[in-house]
C-alpha cells in the first residue's frame, strides 16, 4: 500500500485517526488522503490521489459538495456537513464532513456516521409509527413537569381538544376542556397523582374547542426522580366517543332484552353441547328457573315428558343446520308444571360468518292455548252437557266405521229421544228441563265404555255410539240398560220427576259409504219406537227405510204441487134425511199428479201436516171452496153449505180466526153457508184455546162440524162444552150397521145424544140403499156416502145440485 509521507508531528495523527483526513485543491481534486480512507471506503489511496472528490459522493449529494466548494474557494467558513460516500462495494456510508480552507488547499475531515445516521433513521421510524398508532387509536401523550407546571401535549391530544398542533395550556385551562360533569373529577384525580402519586384512569367527557362533547379515555401516572420525589405527571387521553356510543347502544340492548317480556336465551354454540350463557329475567319468570340455576346448562332441562319428540327433531334439526327455526314446543316449569313454549331460535354469526352463539326468543302462550282449545272445544261440545255436539259426532261417526270395518266389528247407532220432554220444560221451567238434560247426559255416560261416544244432537236427543260390538246383537243389552238406567227417578229440589226415553237403533259393519245415513236410521227407528208407546226401542229396518222414502219423495213431489197448483176440489154432496134435499156439500182436496195421476188426500194429507205444507195447502182450499160455495149458491134456489176439512195445524195457528174473516169478506160467502169440519183430535190438544177459537167462528155466524165422530176419545163431559153444531158418525160404525148389532147401538147412541145435546147428525159413508133405508128410518140426520153421490168436480156438482133440487117425482135421493 503506498504511503503518504507524513509531516511533521501531526503526521502521526494522520495516520491513527479513525476519520478520513484528506487534502483537497480549490478544484476538489484530492491531493492527500490518510489510510482511513483504504479501511473505511475499500479504496487504494494511490488509485485515488489526483481524482476529483465529487467521484466518491453518492450523487445526490453533488449539489451539497459543489455548494460546499464554492463557498471554500470564496474563502467563506462552511457548516459541518453530512453526504453519503460511495465504498467500493458500492455501499452507501455516511460522513459528517467539516471543511476549511487553508492557502493553497482544502482540508477536510469526514467522520463515519453510518450508525448515528442508522440510528436516527430508525428513531424517525418509531416516531412515525408512535404517531400513526396515536392518530389511529386516537390516543395522545401529555406530562406535565412538576417544576415547570405546564402540560406539554402532542399533536393527537392537540387535535382532541381542536387546537392547533404546539397548543400549550396551563394546567387550569386544560382543565376547563372537561365538561362541568368530569371537572370535579379529573381536578381530584390530577392533584392525588401529583401529591401522593396515586396513578388515575377514568372515563371523562371533555368539550373541544369547536363545543364538540367527546369522551375521552384519561390514564395518568406519576413519574419519580431517584430519591423519590415527583418530578412529573404523564399519561395519555383517548379518544373513546365511538366505543362509549357503542358501549351505550349496547346498554341500552341489554336493557331492553332484560326487560322483554319474552324469555330471551343465548347459548354458545363453540361449547360442547350448547351451553345456555345469558338468559333474560323473562326467562326466569316463565320457568321458575334462576339465573344461577339456567347458565352453563343445556336447555334440554326444560323438556318433559309430554314433549313431543317430532317437535324436538326439528328443533334439533334447525341448529344443526344453523338456521333460523321456529316450534311450539311442550316445556316444563321449575315446579313442574308444563307450558306452551312458543320458540324462535336464530344462528349468531360473527364478522367471519361462524356461527358462535344462538338467539332464543320463547313466549309462554299457554294462555292462549288453553284459549284455543277451550274455544275448539266449544265448537265441538255441547254447552250445557258437555257432550260432544254433532260436529264431533260426524268425525267420531266416521271414525267408528273405520274402526269397525278395520277390525272386523260392528258399530250401532241409537238416536235417544226423551218422551214428553217438551211438556217438563214447558210446565215446569227450563232449569228444570236443564237439569233432566244434563243428568240424561251424565247417566248415558255413565253406563257407557270409554271408547263409546255420547253426543248431544238436539234439544232432547241423544246420539251413542257404539263402534266395538262383537255381535249385532249385543247392542240390545246396552239399549235395554240405558232405557231402564234413564227412566229412574229424577230428583230437582227435593221434587221427583220421571221420564223415559224412546230409542231407535241402527248397526253397520263399517262398509256403509255414507255413515251420516246411519243416524237417519237410527232416527227412523226412534220414531217406529215413540208410535209404538215409548220407552221402548225399535230397529231399523229396510221396510222402516222404503216408507220414509217414499214419504220424502212425496214430501218433494207436493212442495212442486204447492207451486204448481196441481190440486183440485171435488165436492161431496150432503143429504137431508128428511126431505132428500142437499143441503151441503164437503169439499174434498184432489192431487192430480202429472205422471202419477190422482194421488188420494188419504196418503198426502198426514204428510203435509208433518211438513207444516198443509198450511198454503188449507189456504188454498179454503178459499176455493168458498169462491165455489158462492158460485153454487147463485145458481141453486135453496141455501147449499159448504164443508171444509180444517187440518190441527190450521187451527192451532195464531190469526186462524181472522183468516176465515178475511176469506170470507174476499169471498163473498155468507157465513152460515160455510162449515168447518174439525176432528177430535184438534180440540183435543189446547182445550181452552180451542173454545175460545171454537166460540169466536161461532159468533161470526160459522158451523161447526165434529168430523169422524166416535173414532177419537172424547170425553162427554168434554163434548157438552163445544159449541159445535153438527156431528159427523165415522163411516166405520156405518160399513155393518144393518147387521152388527154392536154398530147398531153405537150409531144409536151417539144420535140419541147429539139430539139430546142440540147438535145436527150426519152419517157419513153410507154405500147402500139397505143402510140408507135402515138409518134413515130411525133417525132424522143428514147423510153423506157414495150411494148418493162420489165426491164431484165442480162442474159435475153444479148440475148434480141443479137436478137434485128439481127433483123427479119420487122425490127419493138417488145414487150417481
Ligand atoms: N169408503 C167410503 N168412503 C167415502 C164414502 N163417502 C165418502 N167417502 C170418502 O170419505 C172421505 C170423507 O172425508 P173425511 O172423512 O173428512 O176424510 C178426508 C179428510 O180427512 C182429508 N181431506 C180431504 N180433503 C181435505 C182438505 O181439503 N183438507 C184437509 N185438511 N183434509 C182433507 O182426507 C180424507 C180422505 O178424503 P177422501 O179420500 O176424499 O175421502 C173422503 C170421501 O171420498 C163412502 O160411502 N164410502
Amino acid at each position: 500500500m503506498p504511503f503518504v509521507n507524513p509531516q511533521g508531528k501531526l503526521d502521526q495523527f494522520f495516520l491513527l485517526s479513525q476519520d478520513l483526513f484528506i487534502c483537497i485543491d480549490f478544484a476538489g481534486i484530492l491531493l492527500n488522503i490518510n489510510p482511513m480512507f483504504e479501511n473505511l471506503l475499500g479504496y487504494s489511496t494511490s488509485e485515488w490521489v489526483g481524482k476529483p472528490c465529487g467521484k466518491l459522493v453518492d450523487h445526490r449529494d453533488i449539489p451539497v459538495i459543489e455548494e460546499a466548494l464554492s463557498r471554500l474557494q470564496s474563502h467563506k467558513k462552511v457548516a459541518p456537513f453530512d453526504v453519503r460516500a460511495l465504498t467500493a462495494e458500492g455501499k452507501v456510508v455516511w460522513l459528517e464532513v467539516t471543511a476549511a480552507a487553508g492557502d493553497r488547499v482544502i482540508y477536510v475531515i469526514a467522520r463515519d456516521i453510518s450508525r448515528r445516521k442508522a440510528v436516527e433513521k430508525q428513531l424517525i421510524r418509531n416516531q412515525r409509527l408512535f404517531q400513526i398508532a396515536g392518530e389511529t387509536a386516537l390516543i395522545g401523550g401529555w406530562y406535565v413537569d412538576m417544576a415547570e407546571g405546564l402540560p406539554i401535549w402532542s399533536n393527537e391530544v392537540c387535535r382532541l381538544h381542536g387546537v392547533p398542533d404546539g397548543f400549550k395550556p396551563t394546567i387550569e385551562e386544560a382543565m376547563t376542556f372537561y365538561a362541568p360533569s368530569s371537572r370535579p373529577r379529573i381536578r381530584e384525580v390530577f392533584s392525588a397523582c401529583c401529591e401522593s402519586g396515586t396513578s388515575f384512569d377514568e372515563e371523562l367527557e371533555i368539550v373541544t374547542r369547536q363545543a364538540v362533547r367527546l369522551w375521552v379515555r384519561v390514564i395518568g401516572k406519576a413519574v419519580r426522580d431517584e430519591l423519590g420525589q415527583i418530578i412529573q405527571v404523564q399519561g395519555s387521553t383517548q379518544n373513546i366517543t365511538e366505543r362509549k356510543a357503542t358501549e351505550r347502544q349496547l346498554t341500552l340492548l341489554e336493557r331492553s332484552v332484560e326487560a322483554s317480556t319474552n324469555g330471551v336465551i343465548i347459548v354458545d354454540a363453540q361449547r360442547q353441547d350448547l351451553p345456555m350463557v345469558y338468559v333474560n329475567a323473562a326467562f326466569e319468570r316463565i320457568t321458575g328457573y334462576s339465573r344461577t340455576k339456567a347458565l352453563g346448562q343445556n336447555c334440554r332441562f326444560l323438556q318433559g315428558e309430554e314433549t313431543d319428540p317430532a317437535t324436538l327433531a326439528k328443533l334439533r334439526k334447525g341448529i344443526y343446520a344453523q338456521q333460523d327455526v321456529h316450534v311450539v314446543i311442550r316445556n316444563y316449569r321449575c315446579n313442574g308444571v308444563p307450558f306452551w313454549n312458543d320458540l324462535y331460535v336464530s344462528p349468531v354469526r360473527d364478522a367471519a360468518g361462524l356461527v358462535t352463539h344462538f338467539v332464543g326468543v320463547q313466549n309462554d302462550i299457554t294462555a292462549q292455548r288453553e284459549y284455543q282449545a277451550q274455544l275448539r272445544h266449544n265448537a265441538n261440545h255441547d254447552a250445557l252437557t258437555g257432550l260432544p255436539n254433532r260436529l264431533m259426532l260426524d268425525q267420531r261417526l266416521s271414525q267408528g266405521c273405520l274402526l269397525a270395518k278395520r277390525y272386523r266389528r260392528y258399530i250401532a247407532v241409537l238416536f235417544v229421544d226423551l218422551d214428553d220432554f217438551k211438556p217438563i220444560n214447558d210446565t215446569l221451567g227450563h232449569d228444570v228441563g236443564d237439569h233432566i238434560l244434563i243428568e240424561v247426559a251424565k247417566r248415558l255416560e255413565e253406563e257407557l265404555r270409554p271408547w263409546d261416544t255420547v253426543a248431544r244432537f238436539g234439544g232432547d236427543e241423544f246420539i251413542v255410539l257404539l263402534p266395538d260390538l262383537a255381535h249385532e246383537q249385543d247392542v240390545l243389552q246396552v239399549v235395554e240398560r240405558l232405557l231402564a238406567r234413564l227412566s229412574a227417578p229424577y230428583w230437582y229440589r227435593d221434587s221427583e220427576l220421571r221420564i223415559t226415553a224412546s230409542m231407535g237403533i241402527a248397526t253397520d259393519d263399517g262398509t256403509i259409504s255414507e255413515p251420516r245415513q246411519l243416524i237417519q236410521q237410527a232416527d227412523l227407528a226412534m220414531y217406529k219406537a215413540k208410535r209404538q208407546g215409548r220407552n221402548t226401542y225399535q230397529w231399523y229396518t229396510d221396510e222402516l227405510n222404503r216408507k220414509v222414502t217414499n214419504r220424502v219423495n212425496l214430501r218433494h213431489a207436493l212442495q212442486q204441487a204447492i207451486e204448481q197448483s196441481q190440486f183440485e176440489l171435488h165436492y161431496q154432496p150432503q143429504i137431508q134425511g128428511a126431505t132428500g134435499r142437499v143441503t151441503g156439500v164437503e169439499a174434498l182436496i184432489r192431487w192430480y199428479h202429472p205422471e202419477r195421476g190422482y194421488i188420494s188426500p188419504a196418503q198426502f194429507i198426514s204428510l203435509a201436516e208433518d211438513t207444516g205444507q198443509i198450511m198454503p195447502i188449507s189456504e188454498w182450499v179454503l178459499e176455493r171452496a168458498c169462491r165455489d160455495a158462492v158460485e153454487l149458491n147463485a145458481r141453486t134456489t135453496m141455501p147449499v153449505t159448504m164443508a171444509v176439512n180444517i187440518s190441527p195445524m190450521q187451527f192451532q195457528r195464531a190469526g186462524f180466526l181472522l183468516s176465515i174473516q178475511r176469506v170470507l169478506e174476499q169471498t163473498g160467502l155468507a157465513p152460515d153457508l160455510l162449515e168447518l169440519e174439525l176432528t177430535e183430535g184438534v180440540l183435543m190438544d189446547s182445550t181452552e184455546h180451542a173454545i175460545q177459537t171454537l166460540q169466536d167462528l161461532r159468533a161470526l155466524g160459522v158451523h161447526i162440524a165434529l168430523d169422524d165422530f166416535g173414532t177419537g176419545f172424547s170425553s162427554l163431559s168434554y163434548l157438552k162444552r163445544l159449541p159445535i153444531n153438527k156431528l159427523k158418525i165415522d163411516r166405520s160404525f156405518i160399513r155393518d150397521v144393518v147387521n152388527d148389532t154392536r154398530d147398531a147401538a153405537i150409531v144409536d147412541g151417539v144420535v140419541t145424544m147429539a139430539v139430546k145435546l142440540g147438535l145436527e147428525v150426519l152419517i157419513e159413508g153410507v154405500e147402500t140403499a139397505a143402510q140408507y133405508a135402515y138409518l134413515n128410518a130411525r133417525y132424522c140426520a143428514h147423510f153423506q156416502g157414495f150411494y148418493f153421490a162420489r165426491p164431484m168436480p165442480m162442474l159435475a156438482i153444479s148440475s148434480y145440485l141443479n137436478e137434485s133440487h128439481h127433483p123427479r117425482n119420487d122425490a127419493e135421493p138417488h145414487p150417481m
